[in-house]
């Protein structure tokens, strides 16, 4: 998918909202264990609830190889089910890779060749040669850790190095790699009065937030220094939405959250006409 049919995407379902589908079968409602492939049922009902009002989704593999073989199958139909019956959703591997340039480019393939996906998250730690085998596909996208939404960003992304926090050396030096359009940043949504600064650095880019729901991220704050022109935000909630009820109308209750969250996206981009 190309960054124009996302950014049309947002203002036609007045929406930047990516759903998290990390399936925990511990949380998901009794009824569906019943079934088949309950990893699968419980996606497939979730997206048929909330594909009119979220522009991605994001399963986080963590969760589907927990699963081991089953997990990546259920994942693998997840992915078919989204591509074959909503092509228009923006699609992200949440699998945090990245590695040396061979091994990279066998990721890469997995996600975006296998798979399908139209993104994948990455860690920068290991750098240019590791990220670049993924900017190398064409209409791909490659989404590279910034400044995360846990406590432990504090631990390395913002210490100084050479006199600049560590995630904006990151943010400057990623510019000039080769394909560095295909990149867009992992920005957490509970770290949001650092957007004004990321802005500046990288105006034009495309960022998930995860971290709004679950993890206390306000989508407001995110949005008053994150969005720009294009938009340029896709606002994560995972457990917010797909956990909002664990009973039989589990997937009503989720695109009642889900639209609690596009409304006021609705909002936002009625303001920005
Ligand atoms: O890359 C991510 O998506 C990510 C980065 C980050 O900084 N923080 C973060 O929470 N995430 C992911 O975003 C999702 C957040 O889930 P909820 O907190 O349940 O909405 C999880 O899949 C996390 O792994």
């Amino acid at each position: 998918m190309t960054t124009k049919q996302l950014v049309d995407q947002i203002w036609k379902k007045k929406s930047f909202l990516c759903v998290g589908l990390d399936v925990d079968l511990n949380k998901v409602p009794k009824h569906i264990l019943e079934t088949e492939d309950p990893i699968f049922e419980f996606n497939k009902k979730i997206i048929d609830a909330t594909h009119h009002l979220a522009v991605a989704y994001k399963p986080n593999i963590a969760f589907y190889e927990a699963y081991g073989l089953k997990g990546w199958k259920s994942l693998e139909k997840t992915i078919q089910y989204l591509n074959t019956n909503h092509p228009e959703v923006f699609t992200i591997a949440d699998a945090k890779r990245g590695d040396i340039g061979n091994t990279s480019s066998m990721y890469a393939k997995a996600f975006f060749e296998d798979l399908e996906f139209d993104s994948v998250t990455v860690a920068p730690y290991m750098g240019k040669d590791s990220i670049e085998p993924f900017l190398a596909f064409e209409d791909k996208h490659t989404i590279m850790l910034a400044l995360t939404s846990n406590q432990g960003a504090f631990d390395f992304q913002t210490k100084m190095v050479d006199g600049t926090e560590l995630y904006k050396q990151v943010l400057d030096t990623s510019k000039d790699w080769k394909n560095a359009d295909n990149l867009m940043y992992v920005v957490g949504a509970t770290k949001a009065e650092y957007l004004a600064d990321i802005r500046s650095i990288i105006p034009d880019s495309f960022l998930l937030v995860p971290g709004v729901g679950a993890q206390g991220g306000n989508l407001q704050d995110v949005c008053k220094y994150g969005i720009n022109d294009q938009i340029g935000l896709l606002i994560n909630s995972s457990r917010g939405i797909i956990y909002a009820s664990d009973g039989l109308d589990f997937d009503m209750v989720a695109g009642e959250k889900a639209k609690e969250l596009q409304l006021q996206m609705a909002e936002i981009l009625d303001a920005k006409k």
